[in-house]
Parts: C-alpha cells; structure tokens; sequence
C-alpha cells in the first residue's frame, strides 16, 4: 500500500472573530500514525474537515501527495474517515455502510468484510442506536476503510474505548501504517495514543505549538534521578560528575540528565552504599501541557524536521 503523504500548509480558518486554525504547517508521512493533539477547541476538527473537502480554508492549503480531495480522481481509494460518529440509530451497521458502498465505491460484499476487519460480524444487523461507544468507534472506523483507502483519518478514534479496546484500535492501525498506510488521528489526550503514535503534532488555540517524532518529543523531556545514601561524602563526590546536581534538605541527591541505571552502576563500581534510587521529573504529560498552555515554551518550537517542504 502506498500511503499518501498529508500536508498541512498555511492552513487557516476563520469565522467572523474566532480563528479556529492560525497558519497550521505539519505533514503525516505513510507508513507512520501521527497523533494530531490538542485540547478541547484547539482546531483539530477544524484542520481535519478542512483536508476533507468539508469546509474551505480562508488561506493555506491541505493535501494528499500535493492534491486537493476534490481534485483526486477516486478519492475513497485515498482517504477513508471518521470525524463524528452521526450514525442513523434505527439503521442496522450492516445497512449503514450499504448506503455508503455507492459513495466509495464498492459492492455490498466489501460492507461485509470491513465489518470482519473490526470484530462487528455479529452486530451487523443490530441497531446502531443499542450500540456501545466501542462498537461506535469500530463501525466509524469500518466506514473509513470501506473505500480500501490508502490514509485514514480519524477524529478522537479511542474516545470511548476501553483498555482492551485501545489495545485492539492501537494494533489494527499500527498494522495498516505497517503495511505503508498513512494514518492520522487526533485525540485531546496524550495518554491515550502515547503508545500508537509515531509522529506527534500539539496544536492548541489554532496554532501549531510542535511537531515531532514521539521519540524527539521524549527528549524534550527532562528526567531526575534521586539518590540516597548514608555516605554524605560519598554522595556528593559521585554527583558531581553530573553537572547541575543538587543536594536537597534531606541529603538526597538529584541529579539530570543520567537514567537511573547509568547512576546506579556509577554508584557501585566507586562501592557507595545506596539506600534510595529512582527516577522522576518531568512527564511527557508535562511536556504537553506546556505546549498547549498560552506560555510560549522554548523547547516547544521544535519542529523536528515535520514542515512541509516547498
Ligand atoms: N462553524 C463554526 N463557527 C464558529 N466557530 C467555530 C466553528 N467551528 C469551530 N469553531 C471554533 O473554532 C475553534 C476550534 O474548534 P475545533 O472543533 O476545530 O476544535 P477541536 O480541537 O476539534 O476541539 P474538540 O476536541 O472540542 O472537538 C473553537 O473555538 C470552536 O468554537
């Protein structure tokens, strides 16, 4: 499968005073799952119905492998989506995608077989109405591969799930990005797709705060090691070979940019007896958070790499 590859470029929205999208620049290659995050209103339903056709930029454009979706020839063989769940709730799910097979174009048959690809077989003539969040979110995601598409593109997809369900959504796209899909998703939480991601791009107030790998923004990161020992001499003859170390009140020891194990061998191999070892400091949550805070963060600029390129 040959993924496109999404470019977001200059896109802005804006309606009367609000501007739901400011100027927002990022990529989501094939082969990879970028998670579009954000707080609550911070423009990624926005950005998304905008790369959909559902609503015009004011400026800036958003593209599959430089295309408009109105300007692809078959654009349900390129993007299948998801954004809200708006199911009809007396309609069965079997008979929901029957009456979206036309648009995509396909047979009837595919309807049955997306249904297979996410567990639904057996609910394919409930109601939707009588349908849990989960099984919501499994039929929106059947919806966006009943075209067979190349990029799929995903409002909030674990909104709802529970852990077994995150674990099924997390490995059904890890092997569609695998297969070289291009997958897009959203979700306010970091949490929540911190382990499906591979790119991450925060947006909050319309504005692209950063846009990275998962594995650069766990750089931005800053971790801690504490370390106690009854040896105060010891201790600080050890740590100072970290600089910036510091010495709390109780003696113990803080010390950045080494991992736990690095200081608990460089403690044993000087033979100082350890009575405390552990790593803390600043979450990736924490890091997040800063960037969707209106404070502008220095580390936050990063961009690793991820501007669309001219
Ligand atoms: N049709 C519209 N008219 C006016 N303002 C709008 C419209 N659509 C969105 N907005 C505003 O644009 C901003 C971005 O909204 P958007 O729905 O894109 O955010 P979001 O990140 O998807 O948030 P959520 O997670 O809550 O869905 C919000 O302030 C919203 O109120």
């Amino acid at each position: 499968m040959d993924g496109p590859r999404i470019v977001i470029d200059g896109l802005t929205k804006r309606y009367k005073d609000v501007i739901a999208v400011d100027d927002a620049s990022f990529v989501a290659e094939p082969g990879r799952i970028t998670g579009f995050l954000g707080p609550n209103g911070a423009g990624k339903t926005t950005t998304l119905r905008a790369l959909l056709g559902l609503l015009s930029p004011t400026s800036g454009s958003a593209t599959f492998d430089g295309a408009r979706l109105d300007q692809l020839s078959r654009p349900a063989k390129v993007v299948g989506a998801h954004l809200d769940p708006g199911f009809h709730p007396g309609r069965s799910a079997r008979d929901h995608l029957r009456t979206l097979a036309p648009l995509a174009g396909v047979m009837d048959d595919r309807c049955d077989q997306v249904l297979t690809m996410v567990g639904l077989d057996e609910a394919a003539d409930r109601r939707v109405g009588g349908f849990s969040m989960g099984m919501r979110q499994r039929l929106g995601l059947a919806t966006a591969l009943l075209g067979e598409p190349a990029a799929l593109v995903l409002d909030e997809p674990a909104n709802g799930l529970d852990p077994a369900g995150i674990t099924w959504m997390r490995a059904f796209l890890r092997a569609f990005a695998a297969q070289g899909g291009t997958v897009l998703l959203s979700s306010h939480l970091l949490a929540e797709v911190e382990q499906t991601v591979d790119d991450v791009v925060v947006i909050a107030r319309g504005r692209v705060r950063h846009a990275s790998s998962l594995a650069a923004m766990h750089e931005l990161t800053s971790p801690e090691v504490a370390l106690r020992s009854p040896d105060a001499d010891g201790l600080g003859r050890l740590t100072s070979r970290w600089a910036g170390t510091r010495i709390e009140a109780d003696g113990t020891a803080i010390i950045t940019g080494a991992s736990a194990a690095e200081v608990g061998s460089a403690a044993h191999a000087v033979g100082l007896e350890v009575h405390g070892l552990a790593e803390r400091g600043e979450s990736l949550e924490q890091v997040f958070l800063q960037m969707t805070e209106d404070v502008p963060v220095a580390a936050a600029t990063t961009t690793g790499g991820q501007e669309p390129q001219a």
